[in-house]
């Protein structure tokens, strides 16, 4: 059987088993008959020579070489088809065809818009069609359609739940892949850029559905405004715009810093290597032109620091999440690629907006997490803000004493401090304070997901957040899994192999329909960390952040339709970039702790490197390579 016969014998069991009859016939015939199926034809073509034209089209080879005159060719031997009845209803067809052909050739909704370059301070307008959609103060979206209602007449209640199923009982037990809370100070940061529940209404979002590193610059123009130095497109020292990263571990605060500082760095940058004279003026004591030289500054230097941000999470985050290190190769998972149209396979959009959904901030509350030190660090700050009776206040209270917290802190960002961590002089942390808390987040193993295994302290925000998700009607956990195409689970043992959850559950729920969605996802199993799932996420948060990272990424032009030497500058672009042959198998965290945190780390630390796993379990993980590579770093503790 030649090539071509054996792929036509493959396509006639496809369509076969497809249910499509299609009589098995010589490859010609069969050119004829396929095309006359895919178009809708009653009758087959009635011309070979038609037949070879109309599957240059309707099966291209992508990219056209126009060098060969097929367009040419086809509207030639078109234009000379005698007008004979068989021709009929092929001749529209060959029109419609063409029209089709050169319709598609162009992505609409138009992704890019001359000179309009920059990020808004709240994510308006960043897809300009729908130019609200994902904007900062907009509704959540819902992802998960209730096709099977709960049927429980009383849902059991949120303490209850709590303190059953989801309230660590026993000992803190280690993420078994070595994770670091470093990857978890990443994932605070990401979620709170793209979560922000009000209050007031719990289906408003205050922060835009976009990686735009709003925790570092705002998600309103006042707040952008609070963090600017106004001059040379400076931000503040080490300042950043979200009052809530306070509440959180020093490290993440430190994290942030380090993005704090590299803006500055790249606005210094930028106006001094000053491409094509973008950033000239003429007169440096013009007001006008100061202000917008430095309005242009600032946002071409968030827009590369955005560029570092995405490839931390693509380079670092996603890498380490999925256990990429333990390889030598190069591939990663980059939603930025283009597909353009390939025969059947229509081109996948990219630039077209994006809104978070209720659903996903429930996946990403990740409180089993949480490292036993940051845990004490918690409770110590929640005694404080929410007095000696922290652990039993009730709801309202919760909120009354957050709400008061937020109103006690200075107004100006700039002079925020971290617990036991002050200013110097000239308003910057020292080097050594962030780089302790940095250093300290890499060592300090993450905490293992599962059933109990969320820690007491987070008690009042975990009722909050049951309750709400409740009175805003998402739906079962099952419900949940079929939106993404995943298999119900039939059974609590499905769900969960462990006896003793399984009896909770059962307890609580009676039946593994009813499992509501966030104490369901916060008790599946977990994933195990050896094959490709290094995080050992619980099995559903796992597979829903994959398909929320590449939309996320995929939908925002700034990141791959805009994302361009034209707007980063040439230099711009460049830095950002990812190189996966070197120490760091093309992670780009590093960059910013060597730069921002000077002469503490060496070049090759482990704890630079690859700082979202502890050292010991990178030098592991590296050796299983099976080559000479981990020899390169070293895995000592920098010291201060
Ligand atoms: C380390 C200590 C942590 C503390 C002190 C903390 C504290 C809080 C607080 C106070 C809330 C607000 C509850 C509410 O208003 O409904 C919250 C919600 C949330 N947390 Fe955490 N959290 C921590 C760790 C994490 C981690 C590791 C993640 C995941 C990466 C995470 C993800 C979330 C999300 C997505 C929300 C909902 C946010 C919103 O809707 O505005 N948290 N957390
Ligand atoms: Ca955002």
């Amino acid at each position: 059987m030649s090539l071509k016969e054996e792929f036509y014998e493959h396509l006639h069991q496809i369509f076969s088993l497809a249910g499509l009859f299609v009589p098995k016939s010589s490859s010609e015939e069969m050119d004829s008959k396929i095309l006359q199926y895919l178009l809708g034809l009653d009758d087959p073509i009635p011309d070979k020579i038609l037949v070879e034209l109309i599957k240059k089209i309707v099966i291209p080879k992508l990219p056209i070489d126009d060098s060969k005159l097929e367009l040419e060719k086809f509207i030639s031997t078109v234009s000379k088809l005698p007008h004979l009845p068989e021709f009929d209803t092929i001749l529209p067809l060959l029109g419609r065809l063409l029209i089709t052909q050169l319709w598609t050739d162009i992505s609409k909704p138009p992704a890019m818009i001359a000179g309009d370059l920059y990020r808004s301070s709240d994510g308006s307008g960043y897809n300009k069609l729908s130019s609200s959609l994902g904007k900062a103060n907009s509704q959540y979206a819902l992802t998960s359609r209730i096709q099977n209602p709960i049927k429980l007449s009383v849902l059991p209640k949120p303490d209850q739940i709590f303190d059953e199923i989801l309230v660590q009982d026993g000992e803190f037990v280690d993420h078994p892949a070595g994770i670091s809370s470093m990857l978890f100070y990443l994932a605070i940061i990401i979620t709170h850029d793209l979560f922000h529940t009000s209050m007031a209404d719990p289906t408003i979002n205050l922060n835009s559905s976009y990686l735009d590193l709003s925790p570092l610059y705002g998600s309103n123009a006042d707040e952008q405004k609070s963090i600017r130095a106004f001059n040379g497109g400076l931000l503040k020292p080490d300042t950043f715009a979200d009052s809530r990263i306070l509440l959180q571990p020093p490290g993440v605060g430190a994290l942030l810093i380090l993005f704090s500082r590299n803006h500055n760095y790249i606005a210094q940058n930028l106006l001094e290597k000053n491409e094509s004279g973008r950033f000239s003026i003429t007169d440096p004591n013009d007001p006008k032109q100061l202000a917008k030289q430095d309005e242009d500054l600032f946002q071409t230097a968030r827009l590369v620091n955005c560029g570092y941000y995405i490839n931390v999470i693509l380079h670092d985050y996603l890498r380490t999440i999925l256990g990429l290190e333990r390889t030598s190769g190069t591939w990663f998972l980059d939603p930025t690629t283009p597909y353009p149209k390939k025969g059947q396979l229509q081109s996948l959009p990219t630039g077209i907006g994006n809104l978070v959904s209720l659903e996903f901030n429930y996946i990403y509350r990740w409180h089993p997490a949480v490292s036993k030190e940051d845990t004490a660090w918690v409770e110590n700050e929640f005694k404080e803000i929410l007095g000696d009776d922290w652990e039993n206040i009730t709801i309202d209270e919760f909120k009354k004493k957050m709400g008061s917290w937020g109103r006690s802190i200075p107004k100006d960002p700039s002079k925020w401090t971290f617990k036991d961590i002050e200013r110097d002089s000239d308003n910057r942390f020292k080097e050594s304070d962030i780089a302790r808390e940095l250093i300290n987040g890499t060592l300090k193993v993450a905490g293992a997901f599962g059933a109990n295994r969320i820690a007491k302290v987070f008690r009042p925000i975990e009722l909050l957040g049951i309750q709400s998700a409740r009175n805003l009607g998402l739906s079962s956990l099952n419900d949940f899994r079929r939106s993404l195409n995943l298999v119900p689970y039939n059974s609590f043992e499905e769900m969960n192999p462990d006896p003793k959850v399984v009896e909770k559950l059962e307890k609580l729920y009676g039946s593994v329909d009813n499992v509501e969605l966030y104490p369901g996802l916060m008790t599946e199993k977990s994933k195990p960390p050896e094959l490709g799932s290094a995080v050992s996420l619980p099995f559903t948060v796992s597979r829903a952040i994959l398909s929320d990272a590449v939309n996320l990424v995929r939908n925002d032009r700034f990141y791959t339709d805009d994302f361009s030497p034209r707007n980063l500058t040439v230099w711009g672009w460049k830095e950002v970039q990812s190189d996966p042959n070197d120490l760091s198998s093309g992670g780009v965290l590093h960059k910013l702790i060597l730069r921002h945190v000077p002469n503490i780390y060496k070049e090759n630390s482990a704890l630079a490197l690859y700082p979202f796993i502890i050292p010991s379990q990178t030098k592991k993980n590296l050796q299983s390579r099976g080559n000479d590579f981990w020899e390169n770093l070293d895995y000592d503790v920098p010291k201060l």
